[in-house]
């Protein structure tokens, strides 16, 4: 695990009681099936596999304190583009904990599927990076402006990792989206209804 914390590399606005991460912090109860599955090399990737490069702090992006008062996450934080972004546009991967079933937290809101046949997530409620503050849309915007897609990263030595990235939506057969995210616009995924079944449930 990369991390650095109170360093010089913190983005702005960067909770103090979160570690700032630069790659994936792994759980020791990980599978071996598991390891297999996040580590491959870059010899059995299908030849059209685009293998990236990515390090934070991701200055294309700005945690941005919530302070409108109609906005449903007022008082906390959200993410905001920093820059012009383009239509299926990599942002920044989403960096965390990556756990199993048998240390997952039911109660995070951070939890994002890594791969649903392993039962693997990034967890980023105790450590992550910029992208642990991106809200749903639902409530703020009509639609989401970007999404989670699967993503290889080149770690060296010929292997790759697999990831879940943050991506600008694609511009959609019509065009209605080319013009992609601007600088300033809140950037907004879609949590899945999943996610807010699960809130509205009385917990445990
Ligand atoms: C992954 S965090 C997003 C970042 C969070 N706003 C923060 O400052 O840490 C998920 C939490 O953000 C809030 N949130 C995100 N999108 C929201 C929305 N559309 N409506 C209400 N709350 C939202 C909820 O509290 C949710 O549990």
């Amino acid at each position: 695990m990369s991390s650095c914390s109170g360093g010089s590399k913190l983005p702005k606005d960067w909770p103090r009681d979160i570690l700032y991460l630069l790659s994936p912090s792994y759980s020791n109860a990980l599978t071996d099936e598991a390891h297999k599955f996040i580590f491959l090399s870059k010899l059995n990737l299908p030849s059209n596999t685009e293998v990236r490069r990515v390090s934070g702090p991701h200055t294309n992006v700005k945690i941005t304190p919530i302070s409108d008062t109609f906005h449903p996450a007022h008082g906390q934080f959200g993410l905001f583009a920093g820059q012009h972004l383009s239509p299926d546009t990599l942002i920044l991967p989403y960096l965390g904990y990556v756990h199993g079933k048998a240390d997952t937290d039911e109660n995070s809101d951070y939890d994002l599927s890594l791969d649903r046949d392993h039962a693997l997530g990034v967890d980023a409620s105790k450590m992550g990076n910029e992208a642990r503050f991106i809200n749903d849309y639902r409530s703020i915007s009509a639609n989401p402006n970007a999404e989670f897609r699967d993503i290889s990263i080149d770690i060296g030595k010929g292997l790759v990792e697999k990831r879940i990235g943050v991506f600008v939506l694609s511009a959609g057969k019509s065009g209605k989206r080319a013009k992609g995210i601007a600088k300033g616009e809140e950037i907004l995924v879609s949590y899945g209804k999943g996610f807010w079944t699960e809130r509205l449930k009385p917990k445990e």
